[in-house]
């Protein structure tokens, strides 16, 4: 579903990302892990277009997309939850979530500030749209709330269906689970095992390996850019590059 080729990214003459090339089988949840500064942001960003690649090619689906603006990508089903994504406390859960839909509809920004009728149908579009995706993710009686009243593990539940709306076939989740306590990551995995289960293919960034072991069919580790091991759960942690390369970066 998704081809990574050769792909490197500098910063300053700096490699944030250098020759990374893997490929996700669609359906896949894919888990992306490495120490602080290895790259996995940056990885994420280049497959969303947020930044582009100086080298290598990306592929999705069998298009071409290393040359794409984001919202292009967007369009063709890659969506990310960013990590530590905005919350518009002020604002309801649904109009949160209505933020990330209108990627999908073909008012202009000139159409929804004159409130012309079809931003007003496509407005009641996205309204919808967001509820379905708030139901899929079990904030459906939450929609009225006031968002800065969820507390922090809902909050990314409802990011998650931000990222919904725009209804993917790829969703990158960049450390949904960081600062979360116990119960709150473990509604989260059955979260992401019921979106898994509902024919989506989820690339997963995470800091705490036990998260991403559990949900993961591969796992990919980097470190310093680079793509140091790649396999199932149990042989990333078996591998003595992957012990030495964490061992390295806690030391
Ligand atoms: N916009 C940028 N400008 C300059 N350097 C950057 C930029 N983005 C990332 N880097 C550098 O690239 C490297 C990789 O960063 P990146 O954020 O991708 O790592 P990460 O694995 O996501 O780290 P963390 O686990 O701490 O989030 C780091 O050395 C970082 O300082």
């Amino acid at each position: 579903m998704l081809s990574v080729n050769g792909v490197s990214r500098s910063f300053g003459g700096v490699y944030a990302v250098r020759e990374v090339s893997l490929d996700i089988a669609e359906g896949e949840v894919r888990g992306i892990i490495g120490p602080n500064g290895a790259g996995k942001s940056t990885l994420f960003n280049l497959i969303t277009g947020h930044l582009l690649a100086d080298q290598g090619t990306i592929s999705f689906r069998s298009t071409p997309v290393d040359r794409l603006p984001p919202h292009r990508r967007a369009r063709l089903g890659i969506s990310i939850v960013f990590q530590g994504a905005r919350v518009f406390r002020g604002m309801t859960v649904r109009e949160n979530v209505m933020v990330g839909a209108h990627t999908r509809t073909r008012t202009g920004f000139a159409a929804a500030a004159l409130r012309l009728p079809r931003h007003r149908r496509d407005e009641r579009e996205i309204a919808r749209r967001a509820d379905e995706a708030l139901a899929r993710v079990g904030l459906g009686a939450w929609a009225d709330r006031q968002a800065g009243l969820l507390p922090l593990g809902q909050q990314r539940s409802m990011q998650v269906a931000r990222a919904l709306c725009a209804e993917p076939r790829l969703l990158l989740l960049d450390e949904p689970a960081s600062g979360l306590r116990a119960g709150e990551r473990e509604a989260l995995a059955v979260l992401i095992e019921e979106l898994r289960a509902a024919g989506l293919t989820i690339m997963l960034v995470e800091h705490d390996v036990t998260f991403v072991t559990r949900l993961a069919d591969r796992v990919t580790v980097l470190d310093l850019g680079r793509v140091i091991s790649e396999g199932t759960p149990g042989e990333i942690r078996a591998d003595p590059l992957v012990v030495s390369a964490y061992l390295g970066d806690a030391s």
